[in-house]
């Protein structure tokens, strides 16, 4: 019985050698998904033919691309990407299984994925499950061994647009319908669909400071980092008014990232304008920063492509040193406002493209960033801007 289970040891390892990197970990039986037809259909008529992975349905929104080698599962959990197809330039997705504790929020934001390799079989101690399993609990579809190189070119050539991936529906007929009925991300308010229904607290009631955060789609990563800097966070529902927020007397206010238009915001705008009029300290992430842009009396634009990845180099102009930076936004500030504008000056600009990535609020405590230090994933470089805040609220 030994010998018999020793050699099935054996074989098992050298017929699973090809599908895993560790031979410590149990290796997880290949599924059957893989061998399920699956289509990518583009708003401009391009279809991509894969193989289905994760639930079997269909799926829509706007299709965007992220260039980072690793943080999948803080991507799929980012608040930002609610109603984006996502594609991962990174060939490999899943390996490394999933752990509950890496998200960024508490279930899957994205609306559905397209990658080159969606595999089951993970190989490391602090994965809870497979990237398949996790899918199926929280029912998102996805399309895999689809030519993401040349998907991605295409998308960036182009430019943004919708797409819908189907696993139930092979008919292009039926599916460009159902395509034409999704909306353009432009003009959509999205933050009261992700934010907390409820008012919350974050981290330890002892703290030296208080924060309100409006929640537009916050990641749990800036929250941590206000706790690590003994900060306590009191987090607000998207709509919260100055004046609600206000009542808890926080020291100073921050405003989330998150998904949509900015100028599909008004209420948040008017919010941001009315700490403003009051001096209070605040700082802005992303969504945060273009609606402090807004409240300003710049407008924001919808980006040909926007900026997604973990390598993204910006110029803090102020300091005059690099950052290489976490991204993941499709809308802007426009640059022109910004450089006349007589209320707001660039602090950061993106090394790229020259687009504009930080701005502070002239006379103000006020300033905010269109990338960010959070990370999560991505590089440590821009934390101290969380220093920088939390220097204003003593
Ligand atoms: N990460 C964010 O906050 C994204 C902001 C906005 N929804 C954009 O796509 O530009």
């Amino acid at each position: 019985m030994a010998i018999r289970g020793l050699c099935s040891f054996f074989v098992n390892l050298l017929v699973n050698e090809t599908k895993s990197t560790s031979i410590f970990l149990p290796l997880q039986p290949m599924s059957t998904f893989e061998k399920i037809p699956a289509i990518l259909l583009l708003e401009d008529g391009t279809v991509y033919h894969g193989t289905a992975a994760g639930k079997i349905g269909t799926t829509t929104g706007e299709i965007c691309f992220n260039t980072g080698m690793t943080g999948y599962q803080e991507i799929f959990t980012d608040p930002s990407y609610y109603r984006q197809i996502m594609v991962t330039t990174n060939a490999h997705i899943g390996n490394y299984g999933v752990n509950s504790e890496e998200v960024e929020s508490e279930s899957v934001k994205i609306a559905g994925l397209v990658c080159k390799n969606f595999t089951a079989n993970y190989s490391r101690m602090m994965a809870d499950e497979s990237i398949q399993e996790y899918y199926l609990n929280e029912s998102v579809v996805a399309i895999s061994n689809v030519d993401t190189r040349a998907l991605v070119r295409h998308i960036r050539d182009k430019g943004a647009m919708n797409g819908i991936i189907s696993s139930e529906v092979l008919d292009i007929d039926q599916l460009r319908k159902m395509l034409a009925e999704v909306p353009s991300m432009a003009g959509l308010e999205l933050s009261s669909e992700v934010s907390t229904k409820k008012h919350y607290f974050y981290g330890n009631p002892e703290a030296k400071y208080k924060v309100a955060v409006l929640d537009l789609g916050v990641k749990k990563n800036i929250l941590r980092n206000f706790d690590n800097r003994d900060v306590y966070a009191k987090v607000f529902p998207a709509k919260t008014t100055f004046k609600e927020m206000q009542e808890w007397n926080p020291d100073g206010y921050f405003i989330s990232n998150g998904p949509g238009d900015p100028s599909a915001m008004p209420y948040a705008i008017e919010t941001v304008k009315e700490i403003l009029a009051a001096d209070k300290p605040l700082f802005g992430i992303c969504l945060g920063h273009q609606i402090l842009a807004e409240a300003n009396g710049i407008s924001t634009y919808k980006m040909h492509n926007g900026h997604r990845g973990l390598n993204h180099p910006v110029k803090n102009i102020i300091k005059n040193h690099c950052e290489v930076t976490s991204q993941n936004h499709g809308f802007g500030v426009n640059p022109d406002e910004v450089r006349k504008s007589d209320k707001v000056e660039i602090t950061h600009l993106n090394l790229n493209d020259q687009t504009i990535e930080g701005i502070r609020v002239k006379g103000k405590k006020a300033f905010s960033v269109q990338y960010h230090p959070e990370s999560s994933p991505g590089p440590h470089d821009s934390r101290y801007l969380f220093d920088d805040f939390v220097a204003m609220l003593a």
